[in-house]
């Protein structure tokens, strides 16, 4: 089989490999939903591709996705090079993200982590200071859910994609992404 048969072949797999997180994407949608709701924000953030999902998904929500409807506040933590930079070099890497949720955090704001090993210091320490800001956590997670998903409580959202190849699980962390706003705009029109 060639390397592009086999890709499609394994991330086909791998989706339909993954339904079970239905009920969980439709949970973690109105969570999102119900924030937008009163008032509140959704921050982002990832590392690598997981930081290009975190945009992708602000764009869909700050723009549009398919339909017409007001814009949403959704926040990508990945985009500031000042603020990145400056954090890596003053503090340390791993606070990168955390820092910016306690900036920005408040009660009732929800916090996407995206991460395929959910074992990035920098995700685990935003997560943290999520909760120190009672911010709803939901996690885009991957490959049994590292040392990420010990650290979520019951009201937060725990997506770990079955799977151990970093670039299937990033395909279905795109896929629920794209549930997400098709769920959200559901909510909002229909
Ligand atoms: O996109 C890819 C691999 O497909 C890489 O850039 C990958 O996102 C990076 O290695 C990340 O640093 C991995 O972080 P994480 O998913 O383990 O949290
Ligand atoms: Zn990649």
């Amino acid at each position: 089989m060639s390397i592009i048969s086999q890709h499609f072949q394994e991330s086909a797999a791998s989706i339909l490999n993954n339904i079970h997180l239905e009920s969980q994407i439709e949970a973690a949608a109105k969570a999102i939903y119900a924030s937008f709701e009163t008032g509140n924000k959704l921050l982002i953030c990832g590392n690598g591709g997981s930081a290009a999902d975190a945009q992708h998904l602000s764009s869909e929500l700050l723009n549009r996705y398919k339909r017409e409807r007001r814009e949403l506040p959704g926040i990508a933590l990945t985009t500031d090079g000042s603020t990145l930079t400056s954090i890596g070099n003053d503090y340390d890497y791993s606070e990168v993200f955390s820092k910016q949720v306690s900036a920005l955090g408040n009660a009732g704001d929800v916090l996407m982590v995206i991460t395929t090993s959910g074992n990035s210091a920098n995700i685990m320490k935003a997560v943290e200071i999520a909760h120190e800001k009672s911010v709803t956590v939901v996690a885009l997670n991957g490959k049994g859910g590292g040392k990420l998903s010990p650290l979520l409580t019951d009201s937060d959202f725990d997506l770990v994609v079955a799977g151990d190849v970093t670039a299937r699980i990033q395909e279905v962390h795109g896929l629920i992404i794209h549930c997400l706003c098709e769920l959200i705009d559901s909510y909002i029109l229909d």
